[in-house]
């Protein structure tokens, strides 16, 4: 796995007030969006192109389009809903598939609760949105149930990485045969004892959408 940790002025200012306790929903909100659309240029860096010729006022020449199939753009519920505008800002012609998926806060097992993909992921490049990647349950999960159904390139984008769930993406990971790339905003120290990232912003998906009951 490839890890891509941002690194730009403008990134850290976002991330900064998103940390802050004091920010209240709407402005997380708009700031994940905006997060997400500075690391959406780096996400899609190798996406992928065909040749296409056009027609300019002054002459013929060749350009480039994103080739097909095209990409599929996976948010897994909730938290990472919250970073589907901002990838679509780059890539609007994408399509969409969603994964729910859950953290016992107890055990820190995820589980997925709902599905909507495509059956046949063959020949698509994948890209997984997810604030958080803490222990790295949820995420490994994701990516491995893309590869099982054929995706042969994930890119994930997270807010936060944890050293813990990068390792254990890492060794999960290591007999998936195809490329993955992770791009975050930030590399943070550590999880606590609750799983938690140190020092973090709290539970993403609560203080984007309230406290689940
Ligand atoms: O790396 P892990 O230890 O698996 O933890 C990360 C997961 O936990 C959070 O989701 P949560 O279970 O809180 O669901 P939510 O998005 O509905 O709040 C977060 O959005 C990730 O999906
Ligand atoms: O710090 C964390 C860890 C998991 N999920 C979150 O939303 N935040
Ligand atoms: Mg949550």
């Amino acid at each position: 796995m490839q890890v891509h940790v941002a690194d730009h002025p403008l990134i850290d200012h976002k991330l900064t007030v998103l940390r802050d306790e004091r920010t209240d929903s709407p402005t997380f909100r708009r700031l994940t969006e905006e997060l997400v659309t500075l690391l959406a240029y780096e996400a899609t860096r190798d996406v992928r192109v065909e040749p296409v010729d056009i027609t300019t006022p002054v002459t013929t020449t060749t350009g480039v389009r994103l080739s097909t199939p095209r990409p599929l753009v996976v948010p897994i519920l909730r938290a990472g809903l919250g970073m589907l505008e901002g990838m679509q800002r780059l890539l609007p012609t994408a399509e969409v598939g969603f994964l729910g998926m859950i953290r016992d806060e107890s055990t820190l097992e995820a589980s997925t609760y709902a599905e909507r993909l495509p059956e046949d992921l063959a020949g698509r490049q994948c890209y997984v949105l997810d604030p958080m990647l803490a222990t790295g349950g949820t995420l490994a999960a994701a990516i491995e149930f893309l590869v099982r159904r054929g995706a042969d390139h994930i890119t994930a984008v997270t807010l936060l990485a944890a050293p813990e769930g990068i390792e254990r993406l890492e060794a999960e990971l290591a007999a998936v045969d195809v490329p993955v790339l992770l791009v975050t905003a930030a590399l943070d120290e550590r999880l606590n004892d609750l799983g938690y990232i140190v020092p973090g912003l709290g539970d993403a998906g609560d203080r984007l959408y309230g406290v689940a009951h």
